[in-house]
């Protein structure tokens, strides 16, 4: 899997250009911390290359494999996100929440909740298997987030700020889950302000010059 970012440039509205003439590879296997100050277009660049926001102009193409042609076309089901407004079900337990999303992949329901168990160790949250996620803190819902996208079967995962509520304790549980996942093959882009989760990336994009 390989993204590539040509020429992009974007802006809302009429306003003046967020970024311009963007051009970038992400490759599979590897994380791609995205850094840069505030307000410099980290979350809306996750959005473009996500498909939820159209390029004012410029491309975001997808490699989907050696094989396969350059499309600027991705199946939804193919990205994980994560940011602060991933919907959650927060009447069901946080075992429930991630076990959901390898169930609607066609996993068998106790081949899911094992993976779910250990997703959600890997982020700190073993003891909160089955603690209702409106019982849960932000920081703890914000790793549930996290442990579904470690289950999830898509190849590329988009992180927003992914320890931006997390003590450094969960964070660093967080950063190496998700590098987990790029060794693993997967291509991870992370937007953060958080160092040491930019330093465990392993290249870096920066956004409206250096931080
Ligand atoms: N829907 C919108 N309409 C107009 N402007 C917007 C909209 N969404 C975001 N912006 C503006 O675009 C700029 C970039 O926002 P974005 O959230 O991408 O930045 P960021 O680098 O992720 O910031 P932060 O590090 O603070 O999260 C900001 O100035 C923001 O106010």
């Amino acid at each position: 899997m390989q993204i590539r970012l040509i020429d992009l440039t974007f802006s809302f509205g009429s306003g003046s250009p967020l970024f311009e003439n963007l051009t970038h590879n992400f490759h599979g296997s590897t994380t791609t911390g995205v850094v840069g100050p505030s307000g410099t277009g980290k979350t809306t660049l996750l959005e473009l290359i996500g498909g939820k926001r159209k390029p004012t102009r410029g491309q975001v193409m997808y490699v989907p494999d050696s094989v396969a042609p350059l499309t600027n076309r991705l199946n939804p089901r193919d990205i994980s996100f994560i940011n602060q407004t991933t919907p959650v079900m927060p009447g069901r337990t946080a075992l429930q929440n991630v076990q959901v999303a390898l169930v609607s992949h066609g996993v068998q329901h106790r081949a899911a909740e094992r993976a779910a168990h250990d997703a959600l160790a890997a982020v700190g949250l073993e003891g909160k298997w089955h603690r209702e996620v409106s019982k849960l803190s932000g920081g703890e819902v914000q790793r549930v987030c996290v442990a579904r996208s470690l289950v999830s079967p898509a190849p590329i995962v988009l992180a927003d700020e992914p320890t931006a509520q997390l003590d450094q304790l969960s964070a660093k549980a967080v950063s190496e889950s998700l590098t987990a996942l790029s060794r693993a093959g997967k291509l991870v882009i992370i937007s953060t302000h958080d160092l040491m989760l930019a330093d465990a990336c392993d290249s870096i994009l920066t956004m409206g010059g250096a931080e």
